[in-house]
């Protein structure tokens, strides 16, 4: 709770504690139960955990397809009845870079907002900032790497001109009273340069939390990883950024998502990243596979005592609709099993 207050006093532009993305992450004292894997310093598993879903964005931005916005639209809606506390709704980006995306406005426009419930979207630049406001977003997030060659496949520009990009979309966010959230790609591993230090993913997180991003995601883009890897990774990242502020968003292409998403937990960390049905991958990460299944990290969660407020069956229908949309079988296992026994 210490680092918490001090998470809370570091910038006032935002009330961070009155915003709804803001109100569920926060890891209270109390234990859940205990488990022991993994190395790293061991805390007490969080109460509650907030989930943060990316399956209407990170989850759809690789379909080759084209998804119609009314669909994307009803997934949110339906994501949102499910009792997802945050829900990516789409990016501000170059449409030329992902067409998938293009119909931003028009999905900002559609979903029926839920009180309560934060639809934030990426925004590379100022442009894409500036889009997005328009299009009545109240959160948004910027992303860099912790990876040159990443950056530069990814969003076009080095690393540290990423940095400078996101210097002027936090200028402009804090004039609105935008929160915005940072995304560190490439934590353990690149599939440009194979592995990555810690110690560069420490200093990108500490850049952008410097500049005022309210929470960092850290990304294991490619699946890469496994618990000794994010914990070492964690540990040299929670030197320089308070671990109460730090997400994980881990793709299951190795199958460890889950896994290392518990040894985080352990390591302090309250917020995970996840995408309904096991949807996704970025465009730019060959070999990506989908974001670790919602349904499965709820499923483990409330297996271990940890509050989501996510209502399992109805995001499981939320599920079997986008795949039926996308004509394609779930990649959640904790659905898969289910419909098993029906
Ligand atoms: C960043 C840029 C735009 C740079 O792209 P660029 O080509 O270097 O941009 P530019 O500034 O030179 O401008 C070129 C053209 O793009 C336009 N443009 C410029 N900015 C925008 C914008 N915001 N929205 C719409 N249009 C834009 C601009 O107006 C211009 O239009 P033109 O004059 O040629 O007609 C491009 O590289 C891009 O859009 N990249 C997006 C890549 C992306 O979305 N990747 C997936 C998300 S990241 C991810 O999935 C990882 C994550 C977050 O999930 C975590 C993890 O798993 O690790």
């Amino acid at each position: 709770m210490a680092a918490l207050g001090r998470i809370l006093h570091r910038s006032t532009f935002i009330s961070r504690m009155g915003h709804p993305c803001l109100a569920l992450g926060c890891s209270a004292a109390a234990v859940a139960k205990s488990v022991s894997v993994g190395g790293g310093s061991r805390k007490p598993l969080p109460a509650r955990v907030k989930i943060v879903e990316v399956g209407a964005r990170d989850g759809l931005q690789n379909e080759k397809t084209i998804v119609p916005a009314e669909t994307k639209i009803r997934l949110i809606d339906m994501l949102s009845e499910a009792g997802l506390p945050v829900i990516e709704a789409t990016s501000f980006v170059s449409p030329k870079w992902v067409p998938q995306m293009a119909d931003q406005m028009e999905v900002m426009k559609g979903i029926r907002r839920k009180p309560g419930v934060c639809y934030p979207v990426l925004t590379p630049n100022l442009k894409g900032f500036q889009a997005a406001v328009e299009a009545g977003a109240s959160e948004v997030a910027i992303f860099g790497a912790a990876s040159e060659l990443f950056s530069k496949k990814n969003i076009n520009c080095s690393v540290e001109e990423s940095l400078q990009r996101f210097e002027e979309v936090m200028v402009a966010a804090k004039e609105a009273g935008v929160p915005v959230r940072g995304y560190v790609s490439c934590v353990l591993g690149c599939p440009y340069e194979g592995k990555v230090a810690p110690s560069k993913v420490a200093h990108v997180a500490k850049r952008l939390y410097s500049m005022g991003c309210y929470e960092i995601s850290l990304g294991d883009t490619i699946g890469v990883g496994t618990p000794g890897g994010m914990s070492e990774m964690l540990e040299a990242v929670s030197k320089v950024v308070p671990v109460g502020v730090l997400a994980v968003h881990c793709h299951d292409t190795y199958g460890q998502a889950l896994a290392n998403i518990l040894v985080a937990l352990q390591m302090g960390v309250s917020v995970v990243d996840s995408s309904v049905a096991g949807l996704g991958g970025c465009p730019y990460a060959q070999g990506a596979s989908g974001n670790v299944a919602t349904e499965d990290v709820v499923y483990m969660l409330h297996g271990l005592g940890i509050q989501t407020g996510v209502d399992l069956s109805k995001l499981m229908d939320a599920g079997a609709f986008i795949c039926h949309s996308l004509n394609r079988r779930t990649n959640s296992k904790v659905s898969q099993a289910t419909h098993c026994k029906l």
